[in-house]
């Protein structure tokens, strides 16, 4: 399997190649260069554990990059560390309503599904090249955590991961800045998660600094994040009567990386209805499927906070395939989106998108509500994530007749302010992270400033 740079002009690699690189040297994303077929697989693959699906799904992506025993053992090693024996459970809330549990990782986030199995990657191909690497991450609170997690201790990765100050809640940011190997630098940068983001594209598009440091990236610019995350998608089709039975899913969203990998399975071949994108009131997802206006503007804070976010770096990837995948007209589109903060998606193409996606902006109240509601009707306690998610589906549905999955992306206990308020139930930590609170933190607090960042990078690094 190959892979080509969303922006045409980045040197074509191999599975190996896209995984240490991360974003691509024009500034463009990984994609395949063309799509794997599984449709006429999916019926063999029903009753599969999570481990052997997850391997027949990404077997073919790795390509020669892992022989296939090592390529299981890591899948083991990594699902073997949640907290479920379905690694992804699914929960039934109503004849046609189903929720799929991905916080059963060891950081409570659907972050660690793909992030487990980054790591072991990391991990075996930077040994046997001998090669060592400075992962540089930007997060809105979940990212950071799980790959501190995965990557704490990995003799060949120094892991830098910036947070917006103040904008991640005290579980997210202590699960990150209380980790005290010495290859794990947290900062504190004085901005938003954009500018976060736009750091690291920045420093990464700096080819000098980006080649003397040998950065890396595991937000989901890394493909290998994304592929990883298309498993639980066939997962939950193929425990609701699939291939036979098409289903829907609602994902709560906020760089576009898991509703992406659901586009990913259904550019495979698995019948997927719709695709449901729900964002807080951060909606520039919303506005662009709805009205083809992919425009910025100021993040807002609200209480799901890892989806407080308007550049949505995968976005760049639908736009691709809305662009015929010519590479350079979407250099083009995303020079002039760099430039005004602006990107018009034409009819035709807006069209041909909305054939899968629905999008819906959830307000405040409503998720609050929504998190009241679920746990008056079912007796579950969601987080806001999932809660924007269950009222996108509810608002999504019309007429939708195929069963729903919402994805529930984080354990309600990372975000106890919010689900308190609206449930009256404190939610509590596992007991391994009961003294999180009483955790010495470390980390540094940085200017949104690139210049800043590198100086702050080459004094880690050396
Ligand atoms: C808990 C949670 N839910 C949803 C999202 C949105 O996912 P994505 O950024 O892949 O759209 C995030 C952040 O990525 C998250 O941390
Ligand atoms: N919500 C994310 C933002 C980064 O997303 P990623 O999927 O690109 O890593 C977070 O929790 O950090």
């Amino acid at each position: 399997m190959r892979y080509v740079s969303t922006r045409g002009a980045a040197p074509v690699l191999d599975f190996e190649g896209a995984l240490l690189a991360g974003l691509a040297r024009d500034g463009g994303l990984y994609v395949p260069e063309s799509w794997p077929e599984i449709g006429h697989r999916l019926t063999f693959w029903r009753g599969l554990s999570y481990q052997s699906l997850a391997f027949e799904m990404l077997a073919p992506f790795v390509g020669e990059a892992l022989p296939a025993p090592a390529l299981g053992d890591l899948i083991d090693g990594a699902y073997g560390s949640f907290g479920h024996k379905a690694v992804c459970p699914l929960v039934q809330l109503g004849p046609n309503d189903f929720l799929m549990e991905l916080f059963h990782g060891p950081t409570l986030a659907f972050k660690d599904v793909a992030m487990q199995l980054l790591g072991r990657l990391f991990n075996t191909i930077l040994t046997r090249r001998g090669e060592s690497v400075t992962v540089l991450g930007a997060t809105s609170g979940d990212t950071g955590s799980a790959a501190i997690e995965a990557l704490k201790g990995l003799p060949a990765v120094t892991v830098v991961m910036l947070h917006p100050k103040g904008r991640v809640s005290e579980v997210q940011r202590r699960q990150m800045t209380t980790v005290m190997d010495g290859n794990i630098h947290n900062v504190a940068v004085e901005g938003t998660f954009d500018d976060c983001q736009a750091l690291v594209k920045t420093l990464f598009n700096r080819l000098e600094f980006r080649d003397k440091a040998r950065l890396s990236a595991v937000n989901s610019i890394n493909w290998a994040r994304i592929v990883a995350q298309t498993v639980y998608y066939v997962y939950a089709s193929l425990a609701l009567g699939g291939p036979d039975r098409p289903i829907s899913f609602a994902v709560p969203t906020g760089n576009f990386g898991d509703v992406y990998a659901g586009y990913a399975a259904a550019k495979m071949g698995l019948p997927v209805e719709k695709l449901v994108v729900a964002t807080n009131r951060n909606d520039i997802l919303a506005r662009a499927l709805n009205t083809g206006d992919y425009s910025t503007g100021t993040v807002q804070p609200t209480i799901s906070p890892s989806m407080d976010i308007q550049v949505a770096s995968n976005f760049e990837r639908l736009l691709f395939d809305l662009h015929g995948r010519d590479g350079t007209a979407v250099a083009r589109a995303m020079d002039g989106f760099q430039a005004t903060g602006r990107l018009t998606i034409a009819p035709d193409a807006l069209d041909q998108a909305r054939r899968l996606f629905r999008a819906v902006k959830v307000d405040e109240e409503t998720t609050r509500e929504t998190i009241g509601r679920t746990k008056a009707e079912t007796g579950l306690i969601v987080d806001p994530h999932t809660a924007v998610a269950l009222a996108g589906a509810a608002q999504a549905r019309g007429d939708i007749g195929v069963p729903m999955v919402t994805l529930a992306t984080a354990h309600p206990a990372k975000f106890p302010t919010a689900v308190e308020a609206a449930t009256g139930v404190l939610p509590a930590l596992p007991p391994r992270m009961a003294d999180l609170y009483q955790r010495d933190e470390r980390y540094a607090v940085l200017p949104n400033d690139a210049d800043a960042l590198q100086s702050h990078i080459s004094g880690i690094i050396g």
